[in-house]
């Protein structure tokens, strides 16, 4: 079965440091584990406690929330904890701060601590942020006379000065993490333990705490141990870090090579061999050339399209396509139209075009203006800003919004003998078969089609597949929706259909760019070279890549970054391609994939040569 987070450790890359290390050990966490005993059944109140504590009817379950984790941190470090959401971070810092006493194992640490651990705690939110301070001082075992002494650089450093006589209660999270920084950083403590404070303050107030612990760690030499979520905030400011992952200690090492395996693999779900191939080529010594990779984006899927418009050269075309960026049967509809007419694609909004789509339009000066997908009582928008800007344009609307509906109209936007003589028919939450697809059906000026909502191809949509005019048709499901008999009776009216049916998305990639993308573009007499890369889950940045994929000769590869299991096969069928690929393009922005995910499929191309 199929574990969905791994937590046993990355052990071969655990601390390889050769290096013997003098510094003073300032944290030792030796073997410890936390196990919290949790009542088993739910109880409301503590009379309900009390009964079923003399009763004898309490029970508890264990819940082991670190499991026998060890690591230590010398005078110096700036060491991070990294790990996903209930992971155990926190719990290992209330242990660390002697909040907490382990079930078993052994914490010791050297020097006093300063602990930002439970933002709050050490307030009485009725008071005055004033009196809070010397309340929290005191807490913190300093004296009146010293927090007399430095009082106003707390304020100061809190930037709360018009607040200071204003009951806390009345303060946002920022501001009382901004007091709680700024009173446990006025001494210099030996070791700084540092939570949730980070992430709460503004960008601002980050920043200040950031440089507050770079002045501690470079003048005094302090040893500062931090739990954050963003991992570009640990990378910054350790030197070290481990990842636990639901009690278990996964990596420990250099920051940035603990940073970089927790991106690539921490919280995507996926399984044990997955997350090794994925780990293996992580830290595979091949080199990096960035030079084969390219990225296009745009600011959101209205600029993305631009983006790749503007890269397709279209001489022969006077027409654009619009389709609105909101249902992906209508965008694949409409990528195929602008096939047929050889013309660009362009997203616009319901009842808008946005700025980008806008102004490449008026780059781009179309004779010819058709848009897929307005509805109409919400034309009015787009209709009244294309007839601002393009009046003398003839301007043509699709303005079926049903996927089965909006495909005929589209498909009636051209003339027959505009369209080319495979069809494709899919259903409308199979992104990725269709995306896979793009540079075939573009290729091949292949309308798409779709079945309706009781999952049947209706007359109309039979009848114009059996008009005469399609030799083929490939259908994007399984024998269920687009049944044997079906086929047969496709056949029976000339026309050949073929199901693409695959497990997953990644299959069906595969096969469609080995059966259909690839061997097109060599009876072209070119070669695949380049794969666009999208993701599996992200159709709206991809739908005009048609256009582009075959002026570049490239086929699809389509993953979904957060999947181990999807990234595996990736970086497995780029090796299986013999190191035909030199390309890689990527679609889409750091959410689609961020430098991590870019590096490891630039490494597979490279482990493939
Ligand atoms: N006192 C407690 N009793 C029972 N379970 C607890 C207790 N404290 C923490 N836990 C559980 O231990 C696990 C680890 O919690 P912890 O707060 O240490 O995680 P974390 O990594 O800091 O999470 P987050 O990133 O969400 O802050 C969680 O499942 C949590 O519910």
């Amino acid at each position: 079965m199929t574990e969905i987070v791994n937590t046993s450790p990355l052990a071969s890359h655990t601390d390889q440091s050769s290096v013997v290390d003098t510094r003073p050990v300032m944290i030792d966490v030796d073997h410890v584990s936390m196990v919290f005993n949790m009542a088993s059944e739910q109880l409301n109140s503590l009379k309900e406690y009390a009964v079923a504590f003399a009763k004898r009817e309490l029970m508890f379950k264990e819940f082991r929330a670190i499991d026998d984790v060890s690591f230590t941190v010398r005078k110096g470090d700036v060491f991070g904890i990294l790990g996903t959401n209930g992971s155990g971070k926190s719990t290992m810092l209330k242990i660390i701060a002697g909040v907490l006493e382990p079930s078993s194992g052994s914490c010791h640490v050297n020097g006093n601590i300063a602990p930002l651990i439970e933002l709050g705690a050490g307030f009485d939110f009725e008071l005055t942020a004033r009196e809070n301070i010397y309340l929290n001082g005191a807490l913190l075992g300093y004296s009146r006379k010293f927090i007399n002494q430095h009082f106003d650089e707390i304020v100061e450093f809190a930037e709360i000065e018009k607040f200071l006589d204003m009951p806390m209660k009345n303060y946002s999270s920022g501001m009382v993490a901004r007091i709680a920084f700024a009173i446990a950083t006025v001494i210099v403590p030996d070791v700084l333990i540092v939570d949730e404070v980070l992430s709460v303050g503004d960008f601002m107030f980050q920043q200040k705490c950031e440089q507050r612990i770079m002045s501690l760690i470079k003048e005094h030499d302090v040893t500062v141990l931090i739990v954050s979520h963003n991992n570009d905030q640990i990378e910054r400011l350790c030197n070290k870090a481990i990842w636990i992952e639901k009690g278990h200690a996964r990596m420990m090492g250099s920051a940035s090579e603990v940073c970089d395996a927790y991106r690539a693999l921490g919280g995507h779900i996926g399984s044990a061999e997955s997350e090794a191939i994925v780990y293996d080529t992580l830290v595979s010594p091949v080199p990096v050339d960035d030079q084969i990779a390219t990225t296009i984006a745009g600011d959101d899927r209205y600029g993305t399209a631009v983006k790749l418009s503007a890269l397709c050269e279209r001489p022969s075309s006077d027409a654009v396509v619009l389709s609105v960026a909101e249902l992906p049967s209508i965008c694949f509809s409409a990528a195929a139209l602008a096939a047929a007419y050889d013309a660009p694609l362009l997203l616009i909004k319901p009842d808008h075009i946005p700025d980008s789509t806008m102004q490449e339009l008026q780059r781009l000066k179309p004779s010819t203006i058709i848009v897929a997908g307005v509805a109409s009582e919400r034309e009015q928008g787009v209709l009244a800003e294309l007839q601002q800007h393009f009046n003398d344009a003839h301007l043509q609307f699709a303005q079926a919004t049903e996927p089965q509906t909006a495909a005929l109209d589209i498909y009636r936007s051209a003339e027959p003998q505009q369209w080319g003589d495979c069809a494709i028919v899919s259903w409308d939450g199979c992104f990725g078969d269709q995306m896979s697809l793009l540079p075939y059906s573009t290729l091949k000026k292949a309308p798409y089609f779709y079945i309706d909502e009781n999952d049947q191809i209706d007359n109309e949509t039979w009848g114009v597949l059996t008009s005469g005019h399609f030799s083929s048709v490939l259908f994007l499901g399984s024998d269920r929706t687009f049944p044997d008999e079906m086929l047969t009776r496709l056949h029976n009216s000339g026309v050949i259909g073929t199901r693409i049916c695959e497990d997953n998305a990644s299959l069906a990639n595969k096969r469609i760019n080995a059966d259909y993308i690839i061997p097109t573009l060599q009876q072209q007499g070119k070669n695949v070279r380049s794969l666009i890369v999208s993701s599996t889950w992200q159709p709206f940045n991809s739908f005009n890549i048609g256009g582009y994929a075959i002026e570049n000769d490239a086929a699809m590869l389509l993953v979904d970054s957060t999947n181990l299991d999807s990234m595996a096969f990736a970086i497995q069928y780029l090796k299986e391609l013999n190191g035909d690929i030199n390309r890689l393009v990527f679609v889409g922005d750091d959410n689609q994939f961020n430098r991590i995910d870019k590096r490891l499929l630039i490494k597979a191309v490279q482990q493939a040569k």
